[in-house]
């Protein structure tokens, strides 16, 4: 048996991070996002919103060719661009990063899933989202021999059919026994996205998030999460509640802005969230 509780600001919102005067960039959490190319939106989506979320740094390891794609686009993001994988390891074992986001537009690619394990074997947090979890088709024993601690994964129903060999079933009790079965499995958090949420931890915690609007059907939008997620995690959050917290929050900053939302206005919107919640 398991309690279902739907997601709300009083489970987590005491443990939301804030920035104290003793704090600078690198000590509010360096969140190191994986940069595709030629898909470069998804990332740089995901950079916006881990920042917005309070990350003091936030950087992209780029391919050297997609430097001036990255870079043209993003002011206080930083770009790190590499020329082959040995740098992209040194850019990964840089003490400073905090957690780690592979996925959005990485490609499904070997070096997408060799990056993601050498990002696990820092031992230190990190999401896996979109083709990063794609690479790993099947193959659950695999991630949870490489998965550690503070390990989060975001499949939307299409990535967790090929992850975990099951279509997520539409009746909420039997959805949710899912979830949690794929959680114990992987060793990870899993974050069964869709118009509700399902958040499950490998020791069966578990929270049903139901207040986001179906204008968060748009591209995009899942990049953000991956983003939100990733930066909470950077600033200290324990993993539960950073995956509780963000995915209540982008659900937040999509209804407060209404009709029309394309991905990049959440973002922008995300301040105003945190604003209310630190406030109350
Ligand atoms: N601006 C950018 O740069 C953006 C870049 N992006 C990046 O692009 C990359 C590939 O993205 P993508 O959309 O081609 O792949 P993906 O989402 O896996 O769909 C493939 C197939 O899966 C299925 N499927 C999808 N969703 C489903 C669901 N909820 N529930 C059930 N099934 C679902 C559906 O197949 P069907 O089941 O309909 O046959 C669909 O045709 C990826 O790296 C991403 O991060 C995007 O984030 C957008 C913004
Ligand atoms: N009908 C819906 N109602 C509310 N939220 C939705 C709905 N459909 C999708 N979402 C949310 O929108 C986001 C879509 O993410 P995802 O499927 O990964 O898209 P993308 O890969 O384009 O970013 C997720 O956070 C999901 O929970």
């Amino acid at each position: 048996m398991y309690d279902t509780q739907t997601n709300a600001p009083a489970l987590w919102q005491p443990l939301l991070p804030q920035p104290h005067a003793q704090s600078h960039k690198y000590s509010r959490g360096y969140v190191l996002i994986q940069g595709g190319y030629p898909v470069t939106g998804a990332a740089r989506l995901a950079a916006m919103a881990a920042a917005r979320c309070g990350a003091g740094m936030t950087a992209i390891a780029a391919p050297e060719v997609a430097l001036p794609i990255y870079a043209s686009a993003l002011l206080s993001v930083m770009v790190k661009p590499y020329a082959h994988a040995a740098e992209l390891q040194t850019l990964l074992e840089d003490t400073r990063v905090s957690s780690y986001l592979i996925g959005p537009g990485a490609g499904i690619s070997q070096d997408t899933r060799l990056t993601t394990l050498a990002m696990l074997a820092t031992g230190k947090p990190v999401v896996i989202d979109a083709d990063a979890l794609t690479t790993f088709a099947g193959q659950t024993d695999t991630l949870k021999q490489a998965i550690g601690a503070s390990c989060v994964i975001t499949p939307h129903e299409g990535e967790f059919k090929s992850v975990f060999g099951i279509s997520a079933a539409h009746d909420r009790p039997t959805r949710i026994t899912q979830v949690m079965t794929a959680a114990q499995a992987c060793g990870a958090i899993v974050l069964l996205k869709g118009a509700h949420t399902i958040i499950a931890t490998p020791e069966g915690r578990v929270l049903i998030n139901e207040q986001a609007p179906s204008t968060l059907a748009t591209a995009g939008a899942g990049d953000v999460l991956a983003g939100m997620i990733a930066s909470l995690l950077a600033q200290g959050m324990p993993a539960f509640e950073a995956c509780a917290a963000a995915t209540w929050m982008h659900a937040q900053a999509a209804r407060l802005f209404g009709v029309g939302l394309i991905a990049e206005d959440l973002p922008g919107m995300i301040p105003a969230v945190l604003q209310a919640l630190l406030k109350t």
